[in-house]
């Protein structure tokens, strides 16, 4: 992996501007910039021009929760990508379980935003992962295998180093029940073994992979030393500050405080 990890958080529908513009400076305070990690925030769509300066300044990365594909339109409540850009936003969280569950996302819309990202120059950040009955009935690998499928059907292979992939086991979100490191550890081979099939082996390599689900100051260190675990995509613990710092700064195997 030649990339730095990926720390990042995503605060949902939490916190106000004001909320999140103190907890950057904050932040920034506990953490300052690290030069070997790369620290990013996914706020509600209505704090990402305010976070923006402080954002920059601290050397940290802006991200959408969720896009439109087209670049506009008559699309009531959607936000473009190039409005996005237009805030500051590099990355955008695709395909986020809550979004297929909760608001009915079909793999297909997440196909086409996640090509859209790649066609404006933006990372998008595709979540993928299994329902617990799904993993109860031994079809993880198959529902990883149509969520990547779809999702990244229409994805030109030249740019696919941009692509960043969170595997979030659904039963391991927002429950504290966080996945094993090593079946976080197997789902993540396997992502990888299907990215370096579809792609290159090489640049397979250097996609990150990050996992999702009840990460936390007190599991990171375990989960970040499985090899295919690339960073975090933290909900819950990545709203307070001594958290999600602690999370960022996740000791590397065999460092102590
Ligand atoms: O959904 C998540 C990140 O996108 C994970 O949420 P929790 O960390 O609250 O389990």
């Amino acid at each position: 992996m030649t990339q730095k990890p990926l720390m990042a958080a995503n605060w949902k529908m939490h916190l106000s501007i004001r909320e999140a513009v103190n907890f950057v400076a904050r932040l920034h305070e506990a953490v300052g910039t690290p030069d070997d990690r790369e620290v990013l925030i996914a706020p509600p769509f209505t704090h990402l021009w305010a976070l923006r300066e402080a954002m920059g300044a601290a050397g940290y990365s802006l991200a959408a929760q969720n896009c439109h594909w087209e670049e506009k339109g008559a699309f009531t409540g959607e936000i473009s990508l190039p409005m996005l850009q237009e805030v500051g936003c590099t990355y955008v969280i695709l395909g986020h379980s809550e979004r297929r569950h909760i608001f009915g996302e079909s793999d297909e819309w997440v196909g086409l935003k996640t090509a859209a990202a790649f066609a404006h120059g933006m990372s998008p950040i595709l979540c993928v992962g299994e329902k617990l009955e799904e993993r109860e009935a031994g079809r993880t690998e198959a529902v990883l295998l149509r969520q990547l499928e779809t999702g990244l059907a229409r994805v030109p292979s030249e740019r696919i180093e941009k692509l960043v992939v969170a595997y979030e086991p659904v039963w391991a979100i927002g429950t504290g029940k966080t996945a094993s490191p090593e079946q976080a550890q197997e789902a993540h081979a396997f992502i990888r073994g299907w990215l370096a099939e579809r792609f290159q082996k090489e640049i397979a390599k250097n996609i990150r992979i990050l996992y999702g689900g009840s990460v936390k100051p007190d599991n990171v260190d375990a989960l970040m030393a499985q090899p295919d675990i690339d960073g975090a995509l933290v909900g819950g613990a990545s709203l307070d500050v001594a958290s999600f710092g602690r999370i960022v700064r996740f000791q590397k195997m065999g460092e102590t405080n």
